[in-house]
Formats: structure tokens, sequence, C-alpha cells
């Protein structure tokens, strides 16, 4: 069994910056765990705390069940693979793979043994004998890789590993990793702030915001049903369009007025009941880019009238800019701690109470354009009048702190 938990862990960097706040988090036996988030979100500092490289400021990181904040890294059964994964430069390909099982005093001719079968696993068998200094970025990270994982940790941690390959590298790389770690069957944590990246490996995803956990699911979960409109906005491939609307309510269901226009949750829907939760209170109504499509519908509730501002040719469709005349909503990060001087000029070793209160997700409103997908085979310029199709049941309803106003099912 190689399980790893954090129970309510935070880290306060010694300059007062509360980089994970109170984090809570269970990676199961074998699982592939992927911790996404913006740069500058915790990611790091999560797995370097896990890996035992910084002091867990409070809570508690178990292993294996066990609390393991005073374990020594060494002492962890864990190994960890960073972007640029730094080889011994003087030692070739075989020797760097050795290395840690000479370190482990394994028997000579095992250690070749099992250095030649990972080498052609990571399709490296024929750089053996050459030095880090003359392979390719892709070789580099396959071999760092195979270091890490030659002593079959019970927990193996890879930190943006694919982030300085090129993109082709990155997708066959991405394969591999995900094939490798299954089939040996390490429990695995990966950070990343690709979503691609995210979606395509991971068993679970954690999306990190400011150094707190914003939402946890299956990819499937995290992509079709986010918890929170940050986590909705940063899994789309495209901007999410946000927009602002005060609820109201009529015979065939519940009206989100968006000012000059309206679009309709018939009663049928069961997001209608918790939106009218909501009665005369504003709401944040997500809506995918690709949902947003030019129609000849006249029901009204469910389109938008606007005009074609901006026009962008992605192949097979357009992306327009759409001014429909509606009020968007936009997010403002959560305040951040400040370092604080004591009267003696020092700075004094920082708390959790020294940190801001987090704001919620404030939403700001700005007066803007909603994005939309055109067919290609059209004709569409500036300034044409566009009638965008709305799907009420694929619409996403956020209540001004951000979160999902009906329940989101894990
Ligand atoms: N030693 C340190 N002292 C003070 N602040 C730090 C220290 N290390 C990291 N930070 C800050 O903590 C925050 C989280 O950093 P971390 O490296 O964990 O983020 P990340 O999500 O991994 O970012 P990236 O994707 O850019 O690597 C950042 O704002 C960073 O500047």
């Amino acid at each position: 069994m190689a399980s790893v938990a954090l129970d309510a862990v935070s880290k306060i960097y010694p300059n007062g910056y509360l980089a994970v706040e109170h984090l809570d988090l269970q990676v199961a036996d074998g699982e592939f765990l992927v911790l996404l988030g913006p740069s500058g979100c915790g990611k790091s500092t999560v797995l370097r705390m896990i890996a035992g490289l910084e002091e867990v400021t409070r809570g508690t990181v178990f292993l294996n069940g066990r609390p393991a904040n005073d374990l020594m890294p060494s002492q962890r059964d864990i190994a960890m693979v960073f972007q640029n994964g730094a080889l011994y430069p003087h030692f070739s390909v075989r020797e760097n793979l050795a290395f840690p099982l000479q370190i482990a005093k394994d028997d000579h001719e095992a250690i070749r043994g099992k250095v030649v079968e990972l080498s052609r696993a990571l399709g490296i068998d024929q750089t053996l004998d050459r030095k880090p200094a003359t392979l390719s970025g892709g070789q580099r990270q396959r071999v760092a890789m195979g270091r890490a994982i030659i002593r079959q940790p019970s927990v193996f941690l890879m930190d943006e590993p694919l982030s300085s390959l090129d993109t082709a590298l990155r997708t066959e790389l991405r394969l591999e990793i995900g094939s490798m770690t299954r089939e040996l069957g390490i429990t695995t944590l990966y950070v990343t702030h690709d979503q691609v990246e995210a979606l395509t490996l991971a068993d679970r995803i954690a999306v990190l915001r400011d150094g707190v956990l914003e939402d946890l699911g299956t990819p499937g979960q995290i992509y079709d049903d986010p918890a929170t409109a940050f986590t909705a906005g940063f899994l789309g491939t495209t901007q999410l369009n946000l927009v602002v609307a005060q609820v109201q309510r009529c015979a065939d269901g519940v009206l989100l007025d968006l000012g000059n226009q309206r679009l309709l949750v018939p009663w049928a829907d069961p997001r209608a009941r918790p939106l009218l939760g909501h009665f005369q209170q504003q709401v944040m109504v997500g809506i995918r880019v690709d949902d947003l499509v030019p129609t000849d519908d006249p029901r009204p509730g469910m389109f938008l009238d606007g005009r074609v501002v901006t026009l962008e040719y992605q192949g097979s469709s357009w992306t327009a800019l759409v001014d429909a005349g509606i009020t968007t909503a936009e997010f403002v990060p959560r305040p951040r701690p400040r370092p604080r001087r004591r009267s003696g000029g020092f700075f004094r070793r920082p708390t959790l109470e020294d940190a801001a209160p987090a704001q919620e997700h404030v939403g700001i409103h700005r007066r803007s354009h909603l994005m939309a997908r055109m067919p290609s085979g059209m004709k569409w310029q500036r300034s044409t009048p566009v009638r965008l199709a709305v799907d009420p049941s694929r619409l996403l309803f956020f209540g001004a702190d951000g979160r999902r106003v009906d329940p989101v099912i894990r």
C-alpha cells in the first residue's frame, strides 16, 4: 500500500507568504492524481512538502497512513522528477540509471538487468553509453524519469516534467507516462498548469487556486460538472462566457434577466428550483463558446441577439466576438497576506492568523462581448447581426461567491 494524505496542511513561507491553505487531500494506492492550477497557486509547494523538501507549517502529511512531517526525504520512499530532470553530467545514461540501485547496494548483475529492461521500456536503450549532454531534451527527461522509478518507489512525484519539451514530444511522453505509471501501479502526484495533460493523465484532478483547493474530481466531473466558475473557466479550451443575470420567475420557469435580454430555464430543468433560491439576486451564468452557435430559432428565452465585432478564423470554424449589450463577469484574485515586521525590524515567524481572511471570488462587472462559434461555411462579417442559440440545459449557474448554485455530485 502506498497512499498519500494531507490533513489540513498549510504552508507559510518565512516571508509571510501563505502559499497553501488548509489543504485536505487523499491519494489512494496506485492512483494518478494531477494537481492543476495557474502559475504560483502552490502546486510545487504541495509536492515539495510531500517529498519532505519543504517544512509543513500546519497540518499533517500522511504516507501509508503514518504521519510523515518529521521524516527526512530519504526516509519517505518517494521519487521526484522536475521540469528539467537533472542528471549527473559526467555519468553515462547507464550509470545515471544504475546510480540509485548502487546506493541501495543492489546486486551488480541485477542492476545491469534492470537498467537494460527499463531503458527499453523508455525507448532509450540505444543511448545507454552516451553522456547527458549528447541527448535531446526528450531523451534526457526519459532518463530522469527512469532514474526516479528504477528503485520502484512507493510514490512518484512529477513537477511539470513535460513543460520544457516541444508539442510533439510532450504528447508522446505524456502517453508513455500514463501507461508506465499504470503498468507499475505507482501512486503518482503530477503537477501541471496544462489542462490537456490533466484531463488525459489523471484518475482525479485537484484544482488549486491561490493555495486553496478549488475543486476535486475525475476529469469528466471537473470538465462537465465544475464546482466553481474558476474551475469552469480554467478547464475550457477557449474562454468561458460568464454573464451576470438577475433571477426572476414567470409561469414557464426561471427567467435570467441579462438587462436587455432574457433566458428561460424551464421548470422541468432540475436547476430551476436551486436557482429560485437566488430570486431577485444576481448570479453568474457560464456559457461555453461551443454552445453559442447561430440559430433561426425564434422561441423566446432560448437565444441571445448581438452583432459580430471581431472574427478569428480557426479552420473548421470561426470564433467571433459578439456584442450582445450584456454584462459579463470577471474575478479579482483573493487578497494575499503581506509580510509583517516586528518593531525590531526583523521578520517574525508568521502564523495562519497573520493571513488576511480569504475573500471568496469577488465578481467585478464590465460591459463586454460574448465569444461564439460560427460555422466556417457561411460568410461572416463585422457588424453582421447574429442570433445565438442558448440551450438552457448546457448552462452553468454560479452564485456571487463563484460556487455552483445547484448541488455538485462527486
Ligand atoms: N521560498 C519561498 N519564499 C517565499 N515565497 C515562495 C517561496 N517559494 C514559493 N513561494 C511563493 O509561493 C507561491 C506558490 O509557489 P509554487 O512554486 O508552489 O507555485 P506553483 O503553482 O508550483 O507555480 P509554477 O507553476 O509557476 O511553478 C508563489 O507565489 C511563490 O512565489
